[in-house]
């Protein structure tokens, strides 16, 4: 479903290894331009002319609005809330390791529920996520299912686990929203973004380095060991077996180790349904998907058996865009209740381009001007620079810290004042916060 990194030049040349410049002065360099005409809906970051913008896409004429707000709402929302740190001192305190339990895998077992998959205050989260990160390895195997590389890990007292490898640096761009290999750093951002945004349904995710020759290799099955080969260097590398998986696109060691993300699957109780998301991308370029064309779209979802899930695709809306993560083909939630949250599982298609943000990830939010009051209030929480803090002491904790570059930690306070822009065009829209905030 999703495609490789495009082989255009534009890898290499585009490359920066800089944190981007935090200039207000927009600098249109030939990227940018570049990014302006493919027609797509596209903003760059302190854009000065909005209303230049041709949108092709007549689904989102709900962006002009919201432009129209963002002058005032970057002055609104241009402080952090002293509030911000009582919050993270807390989400902190959760994640450092304590000795609360020793049977991690069962503490997280219990925790997972099909409306979260941790509590809101979940003392010896920081256990389960160091024995992610430190149980051996007693069995790997090929991933299941998907197009990424990826591996399956059986750990000490049989918690599976998924390692998605590294394969960019964190300051690589990758252009494009659903372009290029996962980012494992996505997947532990996403972890902690969830719980910052108090949407606790992504897995228990962290970072570890591991040993393909020593802690891998030896405790692989056939079918996984037959992927291993030595690179240029005599270091050893993994093709693995999914749809994406390819010889010459292997993944290696460096100084023996190869670091990745560790992310915690969910226990057999959570039975998994995964449903096409209404606002999927066509995957094929020019081609516009109807929520593309009709800025009535959400009607039509509102009119589908899809309706009770509505605010909960919101919400999975947001917790995207800030991430920038296009590719949520497919949704999933746990069996049972007709109205579950989503599961906030495959993140890592997120974190490519710290200086674009692809406003049509918004659409469900732009196109129903609905969500949740509880998301409001913490985008509120979180607005004027307190995203970044709060995610950069968060991910300071992690064994792969700094898991993002300062650019991406900016992007992300300027993609939730974008947020409360639309927002108030929404407010706007329908006549008050009453039709909007549920
Ligand atoms: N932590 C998990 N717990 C339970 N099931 C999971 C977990 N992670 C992934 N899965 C299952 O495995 C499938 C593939 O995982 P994932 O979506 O991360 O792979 P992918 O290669 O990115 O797939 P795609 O290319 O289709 O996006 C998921 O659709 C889900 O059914
Ligand atoms: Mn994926």
């Amino acid at each position: 479903m999703v495609s490789r990194i495009t082989t255009d030049s534009f890898r290499s040349q585009h490359h920066h290894s800089n944190p981007l410049p935090t200039s207000p002065v927009p600098n249109y360099n030939r990227r940018k331009e570049k990014v302006y005409l493919q027609g797509e809906v596209y903003a760059v970051r302190e854009i000065l002319n909005p209303e230049k913008y041709e949108l092709n896409r007549t689904g989102l004429q709900m962006l002009s609005s919201l432009y129209k707000h963002l002058p005032a709402i970057r002055v609104q929302y241009s402080t952090i809330s002293p509030q911000v740190m009582d919050i993270v001192q807390k989400l902190k305190r959760d994640i450092t390791r304590r000795g609360v339990t020793d049977d991690p895998w069962d503490l997280a077992r219990k925790w997972a529920k099909p409306r979260s998959l941790l509590p809101e205050s979940a003392p010896g989260l920081g256990d389960v996520l160091a024995a992610l990160s430190t149980a051996p390895i007693t069995a790997a195997d090929i991933g299941y299912r998907g197009t990424q590389l990826k591996v399956s890990l059986r750990l000490k007292g049989g918690q599976i686990v998924v390692f998605k490898p590294l394969r960019y640096s964190r300051d690589e761009l990758i252009e494009g929203i659903y372009s290029g290999f996962d980012r494992h750093n996505g997947e532990i951002a996403a972890f902690h973004l969830s719980r910052l945004l108090d949407l606790r349904m992504v897995p228990l995710t962290t970072g570890r380095s591991v040993s393909l020759k020593r802690q891998i290799l030896p405790v692989s099955t056939w079918r996984l060991s037959k992927t291993f080969i030595q690179g240029r260097a005599g270091q050893m590398c993994l093709y693995g077996v999914c749809h994406y998986c390819r010889k010459n696109e292997s993944v290696c060691e460096n100084f023996h180790s190869l670091e990745g993300s560790v992310i915690m699957w969910l226990p057999k109780k959570l039975r998994l349904l995964e449903e096409p998301h209404p606002w999927r991308r066509t995957y094929v370029k020019n081609k516009f998907a109807k929520w593309e064309k009709n800025e009535s779209y959400c009607e039509r979802v509102i009119h589908s058996n899809q309706a009770p899930r509505l605010l909960h695709l919101v919400d999975a809306a947001v917790f995207d865009f800030l991430m920038q993560n296009g590719d949520r083909h497919h949704y999933a939630r746990v069996a049972g209740a007709n109205d579950s949250p989503v599961v906030l599982i495959d993140n890592g298609k997120s974190f490519g381009d710290a200086d674009v943000d692809h406003m049509d990830v918004l659409a469900p939010l732009l196109q129903c001007c609905r969500l949740h009051q509880t998301t409001y209030e913490r985008l509120v929480l979180l607005s004027g620079g307190g995203m970044s803090q709060a995610m950069k002491e968060l991910l300071a904790l992690d064994p792969i810290a700094p898991v993002l570059a300062e650019a991406h930690l900016r992007a992300m306070d300027r993609r939730v004042i974008h947020i409360l822009a639309a927002l108030n065009a929404c407010r706007e829209r329908k006549g008050g916060w009453h039709n909007v905030l549920f």
